[in-house]
């Protein structure tokens, strides 16, 4: 995501206040205008950047601000939060009552796609979703909508023989109410451009659906939620956009599509700016579950090269993954197959794309674009290698497969892939395997968790990992920050580890070049 960029050069402006001995008035100027600088190229617009800058100047004045005040803090916090966060607060589907969502954008946004994703979203949360398609305009929308709500198993309304959208909107609430779902989400029709014929359909199909909705005497002149789909890859345009919709309809929340690409996202930021409303999701790819939910101050840390480990375990818990009690077992017991490695890959995906899970862990989230594709690729080569083999393969020893040319053929052929990859495989599955051995006789606590003696735990790890911590006692050191909950600090260990290591390597190279 090159908003990830965007974070890296915020980043890298910032920890200049770090090495400057003292903050002066020049310091500030250079610092506002690499901050400038990184927002401009990342396409946030100029109204916005002058906006973000006069308001660093008026927190920061040199000559009034008290001793002690962290000046990278209160930029980090209070202006790049700001940059993203809105005045308004998301609104929250209720669970058993009707939540109408209705999405509207521009054509190609990714409304249609999105529409699926978040009903996705729900239904694997166990909601009742419906989608109704109310995008008459463009002829292939119905087949997509239909297809891809088939896809995802959740209910679609549609009529192909129905011209006019409002009907068409009446009709898919009404029976979704009466069925008493809980999420329904209705789909609009897209324009190349804002027009005026498109505005009056929105509204009308937001005053139809506000009528079934609501009792009669009720006020309310607008669905729960109307979502405004915004594609991160129309730069500065996006900014007029997202004010003309805002003008016409009550954009409650912003979902930013297509941040998986080149697009650089900051006119995405400047087109939030304007609606004041939140962003609630982000589209991370085409496919189904790719889709993140989106939280301003993670996401700040993430942009800043501070991983949000949060999410991950929040998506770990909302998957039922964060309770691996029987794998926990078998790994005690020295045991891991490669139907467990199997079953740990597929996990992955399902909380997302190798790639999304990257961009959530601190230190890595940095990793070139290319490295990530490619992850993702041999994740998913192995998993094609592992689903051809047999019961037997998976469950048993992996000399089976080791020492039988004849097995590694099969098995790659069936899969369709050159016969290296089954070494790859089994080198990824080696230390894994390995890993477990170690962790056999290891007394560990009643429920599972890891050894609590420090010396057991560092005997676990590599000796090159070791080595580069700073052995034993800088592994205790690093224990002693995680226990503390200074996470924080204990990163920029490691950080400070791998900075280290890079350095020691680039020596090395040095050296060796030199004889
Ligand atoms: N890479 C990527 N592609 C996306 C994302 N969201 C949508 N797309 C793609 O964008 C294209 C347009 O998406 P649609 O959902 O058809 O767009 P729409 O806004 O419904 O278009 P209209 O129905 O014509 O108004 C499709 O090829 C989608 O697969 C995303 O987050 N990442």
């Amino acid at each position: 995501m090159v908003l990830a960029e965007l974070g890296s050069s915020l980043a890298n402006a910032l920890t200049k206040i770090n090495r400057a001995s003292k903050i002066d008035e020049k310091t500030l100027q250079i610092l506002i205008s690499d901050i400038e600088q990184a927002l401009l190229s990342a396409d946030v617009s100029t109204k916005l950047v002058e906006r973000l800058k006069a308001n660093i100047r008026e927190k920061l004045r040199l000559s009034e601000l008290p001793a002690g005040v962290d000046v990278k803090r209160v930029i980090e916090k209070v202006e790049i939060t700001n940059l993203l966060d809105s005045k308004r607060k998301a609104y929250i589907p209720k669970r058993g009552k009707t939540n109408v969502i209705m999405f509207v954008g521009l054509q190609g946004s990714g409304k249609t796609t999105t529409c699926t994703k978040l009903g996705y979203y729900y239904r694997v949360r166990g909601w009742k979703v419906g989608l109704v398609c109310c995008d008459t305009f463009r002829a292939g929308a119905f087949d997509q909508l239909e297809q891809n709500a088939t896809k995802a198993r959740i209910n679609f309304y549609g009529d192909r023989n129905e011209v006019d959208p409002v009907k068409i909107a009446l009709e898919g609430v009404k029976r979704f109410k009466e069925k008493k779902f809980e999420i329904i989400i209705v789909d609009t029709s897209g324009r190349h451009k804002q027009e005026e014929s498109l505005f009056e359909e929105m509204e009308m199909i937001s005053h139809a659906v506000v009528c079934l909705v609501y009792p009669l005497h009720q006020k309310k002149k607008k669905p729960n939620d109307t979502i405004l789909v915004v594609d991160s890859t129309n730069g500065q345009q996006l900014e007029a956009q997202a004010e003309a919709f805002r003008k016409r309809v009550d954009v409650a929340s912003v979902i930013i599509t297509k941040l998986d690409g080149h697009a650089k996202g900051g006119g995405a930021l400047s087109a939030v700016a304007v609606t004041q409303a939140p962003i609630i999701f982000i589209g991370v790819g085409e496919h189904i579950n790719e889709l993140q939910k989106f939280d301003t101050q993670r996401f700040v840390n993430r942009i800043l090269g501070r991983g949000d480990i949060a999410t991950i375990v929040e998506e770990l818990k909302e998957h039922k993954l964060d309770d691996q009690k029987e794998l926990m077992e078998k790994i005690q017991k020295g045991i891991f197959t490669l139907r467990m490695m199997r079953d740990q890959f597929q996990n992955i995906l399902k909380i997302g794309s190798f790639s999304s899970i990257m961009q959530m862990i601190p230190g890595l989230n940095n990793l070139p674009k290319e490295s990530e594709d490619a992850s993702q690729q041999r994740l998913q080569n192995f998993l094609v290698l592992m689903d051809s083999m047999t019961a037997e393969e998976l469950d048993g020893d992996i000399a089976l497969i080791e020492t039988s040319p004849s097995r590694q053929r099969r098995i790659c052929r069936g899969a369709g892939v050159h016969v290296n990859f089954i070494f790859e495989l089994i080198m990824v599955y080696k230390p894994f395997a390995g890993f477990a051995k170690n962790m056999k006789n290891m007394p560990f606590a009643k429920n599972g968790e890891m050894p609590k003696n420090p010396t057991q735990m560092a005997n676990m790890l590599p000796d090159s990992v070791l080595k580069q911590i700073g052995g034993m006692s800088g592994f205790m050191n690093l224990l002693k920050k995680f226990q503390n909950a200074d996470a924080e600090s204990a990163l920029q260990s490691m950080q400070n580890v791998q900075a280290r290591t890079k350095g020691m390597q680039r020596m090395a190279k040095a050296q060796r070049r030199r004889r």
